[in-house]
């Protein structure tokens, strides 16, 4: 497919991004075609989350991106190339896939960035297989070379095009290709041609959301499940285990993924907002705020979060129980575990590692949480998917020690994690990253809606407070739908 138009390149990338284009596909065309070509640009262009709310196709694969915080988003759609991974080994499948695929490409870029270069879009689930149904489009890993990407940073933009070559073996018609897509991002164009026909949940759905009831089924599972827990905990089976629910409503229609998205952005604004779409109307998304790693130039950011209070409904309040989860023995000991676990399981791959004794506070909008930032260097060729297979789950969101309360997981809990609380994020062939725990999360399809919330569990929990402490978590996605 190529766009038969004239267009005037030093109009849309200017002399000198151009120039090297014409030189970068002079030469590509010269000798054997690679397998892939990726093209980096600077662009000057609208919102990513806009753009991809006005080109948005349920067939195809679409990715989301946004720490509005940070100023920094992705907005990606369509597959060159989608790698996957199933089983214990599923990091390594990635990465050896990875690696061929950085054999058989030619990138090119006008930039010079670290967020130019060939990105990889996608996630892994909680555990190594995944069973039900519900997840059939997504794989226990998975990552997709989109067709086209946004990367807004700060007011700076960079577009990265990905092309499989055997579909181009006419240099003229591959430049024209690049072009057309670039000024369609640049322009903006087709704003306002959206449909913007709005699902609306029924309000009467909301009281089977359970939020409220002690006095339904779900709650008494619940309980029995965390009185079974601190059984465990007190015969020394493991220190601690984090437990989730699962709730679900059906959905006569499916609901418009970016909506979702531009309410967290409003509200979450140090949380990563993200969405993972597969095709045929599958879609993750939430509002994290748990970072589990991101790498620039070999130095790795993480934390160490757990530990949670509500917020307060005056400034008083608030600061009280700022105070209250910061003294709390049993938010302080459920927060050590992870800090501890964190700690030991970086050390073979790092050269050091920085953190503070005591942990901030973290807060949101709905709920604040005690974290502690971890910072450190990795030895030399230590790859992020290293990291991310390394860190998850950490104790944050599986147990301590995991070996020990793995198993329980699913034992206690009464439905398939999916993706819920598995690393969601993107890397890159410039070796940047950035991976998010997603948790506070849901899972859309053309039926069902399914959203998760879970707590640390450890000897002195209570199951009330701890279902409570469930719902908070749940408010964010609860208040992102649209309701009649
Ligand atoms: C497992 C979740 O949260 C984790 C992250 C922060 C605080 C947590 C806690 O206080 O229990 C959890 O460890 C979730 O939101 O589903």
């Amino acid at each position: 497919m190529s766009p038969q138009v004239s267009l005037s390149a030093d109009q849309i990338i200017g002399d000198k991004q151009n120039n090297l284009l014409e030189d970068f596909l002079d030469e590509l065309f010269s000798g054997t075609l690679p397998k892939f070509a990726t093209f980096s640009f600077t662009v000057e262009t609208i919102d990513p989350l806009a753009y991809l709310e006005i080109n948005w196709q349920n067939d195809q694969f679409q990715y989301y991106w946004e720490h509005p915080a940070d100023t920094f988003a992705i907005a990606a759609q369509g597959t060159v190339q989608t790698i996957t991974g199933n089983g214990p080994e599923r990091f390594q499948q990635i990465q050896t896939a990875v690696d061929t695929i950085e054999n058989s490409i030619k990138e090119f870029s006008a930039v010079n960035h670290r967020y130019d270069g060939t990105i990889f879009l996608g996630g892994f689930s909680f555990f190594d297989v995944i069973a039900n149904n519900n997840w059939k489009s997504f794989e226990p890993a998975s990552f997709t070379i989109p067709k086209w990407a946004i990367i807004k940073d700060g007011k700076y933009s960079i577009v990265t095009l990905g092309v499989e070559l055997s579909h181009w073996d006419d240099r003229e018609q591959l430049y024209r290709y690049l072009l057309a897509q670039l000024k369609k991002i640049q322009n903006g164009d087709h704003i306002g041609t959206i449909d913007t026909k709005k699902t609306q949940i029924s309000s009467s759905n909301l009281s089977e959301l359970g939020t409220a009831s002690l006095n339904n089924g779900e709650y008494h599972r619940w309980e029995s499940s965390i009185r079974e827990a601190k059984q465990l905990i007190a015969d020394n089976e493991f220190d601690k285990i984090v437990l989730a629910r699962q709730v679900s409503i059906p959905a006569s229609k499916s609901i418009i993924p970016t909506e979702l998205l531009n309410n967290f952005r409003k509200q979450y604004t140090n949380c990563y907002n993200f969405l993972v779409h597969q095709p045929e109307n599958a879609t993750f998304l939430g509002t994290t705020p748990e970072r589990l790693g991101s790498i620039s130039q070999q130095r790795l950011q993480t934390e160490a979060l757990a530990g949670s209070m509500r917020r307060g409904q005056t400034a008083t309040e608030d600061s009280l129980l700022e105070e209250h989860l910061a003294e709390s023995s049993k938010n302080i000991s459920e927060h050590n575990f992870v800090v501890k676990d964190i700690k030991e399981r970086l050390r073979p791959l790092t050269r050091s590692i920085n953190l503070n004794g005591r942990p901030e506070i973290k807060k949101l909008s709905n709920v604040q949480h005690l974290s502690t930032p971890i910072r450190a260097e990795l030895k030399k060729d230590v790859h992020i998917l290293d990291v991310i297979e390394q860190l998850h789950p950490t104790s944050a969101v599986g147990g301590y020690p995991w070996e020990k309360a793995a198993p329980y997981i699913n034992k206690l809990e009464t439905f398939d994690r999916g993706w819920y609380a598995g690393p969601v994020g993107w890397f890159n062939s410039s070796g940047t990253a950035t991976f998010a725990v997603g948790i506070r999360s849901g899972l859309l399809t053309e039926n069902n809606i399914s959203f998760f919330a879970g707590c640390g569990i450890v000897a002195d929990s209570n199951p009330k407070t701890e279902w409570e402490e469930t719902n908070l978590k749940l408010k964010p996605m609860l208040s992102a739908l649209p309701y009649d």
